[in-house]
């Protein structure tokens, strides 16, 4: 067996998620608003994509969501309790998982010592068993990788692995910030079998930024547009106009 497979059997996580609100959020950087009154919500099970151009305050809600950013008004709930106040690392531990832009990886750790580092926000019993083997059958390719640097890895691997950390706590929410974007073709698709993968198994809710309208409408049972820190649009797929979602994202 492999040794970083722990007991190779997919884990049954305890935490069972449930739906994140986001009620009149506010936040931004120092005097700065960039949010402004964002409420939002994101079922369990539900793919749900945030679109907007570039610089209207996608990433800046995403982080907001994680705690890494104070919100200055407003509240965000997560399975019923309300987070506003509370850490990052808490939020981690309540099963938020965040990916975010950029392929966040250490370059100096190996890809092993980079999953391992994404056990940290799992329970006990998820961390004494090791890397789950679901990771490696999402990502076959980070198996044959394992000591190898983070930072030796392609651009696509590199996001691959930067999923896969999240993935391994099991989070009940995950939220992922432009998971395609600046890569190479075959890899979009492996990623987007992985977020449709993980829609099938209805076991996680998911927040993603995503530009494209195409792959966008494939997946989310519902979406928001994002404008200048507002939700300017709203819908499932079906009732949100194509020309709708257009009129925000024209550069
Ligand atoms: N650390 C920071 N300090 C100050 N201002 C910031 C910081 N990060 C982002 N901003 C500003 O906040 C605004 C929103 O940026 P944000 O990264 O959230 O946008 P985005 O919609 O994610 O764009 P992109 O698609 O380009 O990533 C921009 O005007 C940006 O310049």
């Amino acid at each position: 067996m492999n040794e970083t497979s722990g007991n190779g059997s997919s884990h049954a996580s305890l935490r069972t998620g449930g739906a994140l609100e986001l009620q009149g959020v506010e936040a931004g950087y120092g005097e700065s608003i960039i949010l402004r009154g964002v409420s939002l919500q994101v079922r369990p099970g539900q793919v749900v994509c945030l679109m907007g151009r570039n610089g209207v305050g996608k990433t800046t809600l995403m982080k907001t969501i994680m705690g890494l950013l104070r919100a200055k008004k407003g509240t965000i709930r997560y399975a019923g309790t309300d987070y506003t106040a509370k850490t990052p690392d808490i939020r981690a531990k309540a099963g938020i998982g965040y990916v975010p832009q950029g392929r966040d990886i250490f370059p100096q750790l190996t890809v092993e010592e980079n999953l391992r580092l994404g056990l940290e926000a799992a329970d006990t019993k998820l961390r004494n068993a090791g890397i789950p083997e679901s990771v490696f059958a999402q990502f076959p390719v980070l198996r044959d990788m394992l000591r190898r640097k983070g930072g030796d890895l392609s651009g696509g691997q590199q996001q691959q692995l930067a999923i896969a950390r999240a993935l391994v706590a099991e989070p009940t929410l995950l939220l992922l910030d432009e998971p395609m974007e600046g890569i190479q073709p075959s890899i979009v698709m492996d990623i987007e079998r992985v977020i449709e993968s993980i829609k099938a198994s209805k076991r996680m809710g998911v927040l993603l930024v995503e530009q494209s309208l195409t792959f966008a409408s494939a997946i989310a049972d519902y979406s928001y547009v994002l404008d200048k820190g507002a939700i300017v649009a709203e819908g499932s797929s079906a009732s949100l106009s194509e020309e709708q979602v257009r009129r925000h994202l024209a550069v």
